[in-house]
């Protein structure tokens, strides 16, 4: 008979959010269940580690607790994850597996680790172990600070090298957008109507998730372990931009906090000009918004916008179908009739289409601040490749792939 797949929860969470007070608990609450333990941290030393090992009863003779230090399991060090999640999978001394990433791990690549067979190391996780839960904590005191906090990482030092230029709010909405359990940590430090408030906005953010109310990370473990929770196809969808984006019809609907979303779609592109300055003047009052960008300019290609807070990323998406040749067109649109349906006789899959969530917005005035950014009857008829275009705009690079 094959072995049962080791069940694995992963908890991710900026740095100092509660991660290892989080397992701790778990651990000192185990019931008697086996449980190995990762933990990855950034510094050298495994500080992490240590303070697993002197707040819990996990025995140091068992080769229980894994540190993986210097580097981070979503990147570097994922090969070292692979080795190790397989070698506790196959000792089959242990009912579970619990990984602390680092404050600076990313969860979609830590989650897809579990998802196929590693070409390089011929590992194949996904005969061996199963996620079962990915779980995030988030600093409810510190978590305005450190989505407006403009900084990267590398500001912060706490980048992974030189060459990670993250903004921190970037990974702290990556970590909220992909997770089946939020923890929200360290409510003793924030009082009610504010918490009712960021738990509001979390819930705009990541509508998928079980959101759970923590001090100092006590919680029940049923919560976080075998939970049966993770869904790869589900996580990819889970984010709130992208459930609005799905929504047949969307009623705006602001919350008594004053949050609130909404989505703007226009068959008409952006002057990229116009765009760029829209960009530089972003409203404050918008916490998220992402979606594709249709750009007036050299090129026939989606652009895709994700903001949050003072961050904002905009680049390249790919090709509309729509300029492509005929057959191509027609093979993808029978395959994919969501997109036949949302077909323009004009302009095909060519559309403006981005979702907005904040607090105390005003749609009807950031609709109509975009409204003045997308190009007028006369320019739609001009020759786009000529507008003045500050965008970043790679075009060379995505010629030349
Ligand atoms: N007031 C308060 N402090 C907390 C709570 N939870 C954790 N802390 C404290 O916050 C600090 C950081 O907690 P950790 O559990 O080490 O956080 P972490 O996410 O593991 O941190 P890194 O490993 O550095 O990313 C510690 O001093 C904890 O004692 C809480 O609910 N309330």
């Amino acid at each position: 008979m094959a072995n049962k797949k080791i069940p694995v929860t992963v908890l991710s969470g900026y740095l100092g959010s509660g991660k290892t007070t989080v397992l701790n608990h778990v651990l000192n609450n185990r019931d008697g269940l086996r449980v190995a333990v990762i933990v990855n941290d950034m510094s050298e030393v495994n500080i992490d580690a240590d303070l697993v090992r002197s707040g819990t009863n996990l025995s140091r003779t068992e080769e229980s607790l894994v540190e993986m230090s210097n580097g981070c399991i979503c990147c570097t060090l994922r090969e070292d994850l692979l080795r190790e999640v397989a070698r506790l999978a196959k000792d089959q001394a242990f009912d579970y597996i619990l990984i602390e990433s680092s404050g600076i791990s990313e969860p979609v690549p830590v989650a897809q680790t579990f998802s196929y067979a590693d070409p390089d190391s011929g590992i194949d996780l996904t005969t061996l172990a199963e996620l079962d839960c990915m779980v995030t904590v988030v600093d409810a005191h510190r978590f305005w600070n450190d989505f407006g906090s403009g900084e990267t990482l590398l500001d912060r030092n706490q980048a992974v090298g030189e060459e990670d230029h993250r903004d921190v709010v970037d990974l702290l909405i990556d970590q909220i957008e992909t997770c089946d359990v939020l923890l929200l940590n360290k409510c003793d430090l924030v009082d009610e109507v504010h918490l009712n408030e960021l738990e509001g906005v979390l819930r705009k953010l990541q509508p998928h998730a079980r959101l759970i109310r923590t001090v100092q990370g006590k919680i029940d473990p049923k919560m976080i372990l075998n939970t049966g929770l993770f869904d790869f196809e589900q996580a990819s969808v889970s984010a709130g931009w992208i459930q609005e984006l799905q929504k047949e019809s969307h009623t705006p609907e602001t919350d008594e906090y004053g949050i609130s979303s909404f989505v703007y779609r226009r068959r008409r592109p952006f002057h990229p000009q116009r765009l760029a300055d829209f960009m530089t003047e972003w409203p404050e009052e918008v916490v998220r918004a992402k979606g594709i960008a249709w750009i007036a300019a050299k090129g026939d290609f989606a652009a895709t916008l994700s903001q949050a807070s003072a961050s904002i990323q905009f680049g390249p998406a790919g090709y509309w179908l729509a300029s492509m040749p005929k057959e191509e067109q027609e093979a993808v649109l029978r395959t994919e009739p969501d997109m036949r349906k949302k077909w323009d006789e004009t302009w095909g899959d060519r559309i403006n289409e981005l979702v907005f969530i904040g607090i105390s917005m005003n749609a009807a005035d950031i609709e109509a601040q975009l409204d003045t950014c997308l190009v007028d009857d006369t320019e739609l008829k001009q020759d786009w490749s000529q507008f003045e275009n500050p965008l970043p705009w790679p075009i060379e690079s995505i010629v030349k792939a």
